[in-house]
């Protein structure tokens, strides 16, 4: 599957799977006395995660999606987020879980934090799979990380280039020939 096009294979589809199992232990311990667990996965990239996160969580949540955009066909974030999809119910009094694939400049979720939070949710915390440095510079709380990377584009497992790569199994880095060859 897209051969030639991966430069690097920077996680493999055990390690992830592995991963998975231990946020979902560590989110379980800490919300045995909460109850309405509900996870707010963000469209597209997250939807690898949210779906196999959702299936190693012992305890039952319910499954929200927001699909929300910055980055378009580039590996920058314009910094404007955009909602393309809004949440379809309520959230107040409910414990929220954000699950994102990444967070890279961190952009996406101080907007995200903000909004959700003025919807009055009982908590609201976040896990994601992967983080980068930068993120760590950008004041936002995240109580679950999988994986601290470094600052290079990744793709694979819900992750894009212009809408690529999101089927793989594994997270990788791209062949600079990728970006130049305009596909
Ligand atoms: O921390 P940031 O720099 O804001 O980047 C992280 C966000 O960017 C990506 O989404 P994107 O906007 O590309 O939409 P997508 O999930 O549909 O690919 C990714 O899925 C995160 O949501
Ligand atoms: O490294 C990345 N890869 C894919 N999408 C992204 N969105 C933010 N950072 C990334
Ligand atoms: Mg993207």
């Amino acid at each position: 599957m897209y051969d030639g096009d991966i430069a690097s294979v920077l996680i493999t589809e055990q390690q992830i799977k592995d991963k998975v199992a231990e946020l979902a232990k560590q989110v379980d311990e800490d919300y045995q006395r909460g109850g309405d667990l509900l996870l707010v996965g963000v469209l597209k990239g997250a939807v690898m995660f949210m779906t196999d996160f959702a299936r190693a969580l012992p305890q039952p949540a319910q499954l929200e999606f927001m699909a929300v955009s910055s980055y378009g066909s580039s590996t920058s974030s314009s910094g404007v987020v955009r909602i393309l999809k809004d949440l379809d119910r309520d959230i107040a009094g409910k414990n929220v879980l954000i699950v994102e694939d990444i967070i890279d400049s961190g952009l996406t979720l101080s907007w995200l934090l903000k909004n959700l939070r003025s919807r009055n949710p009982a908590s609201l915390e976040v896990c994601t799979l992967l983080r980068k440095p930068d993120a760590v510079q950008v004041d936002v709380p995240v109580r679950y990380v999988g994986f601290d990377i470094p600052n290079e584009f990744v793709v694979g497992y819900g992750l894009d280039y212009a809408e690529r790569y999101r089927d793989l199994p594994y997270i990788g880095t791209l062949d600079p020939k990728v970006y130049t060859s305009g596909v």
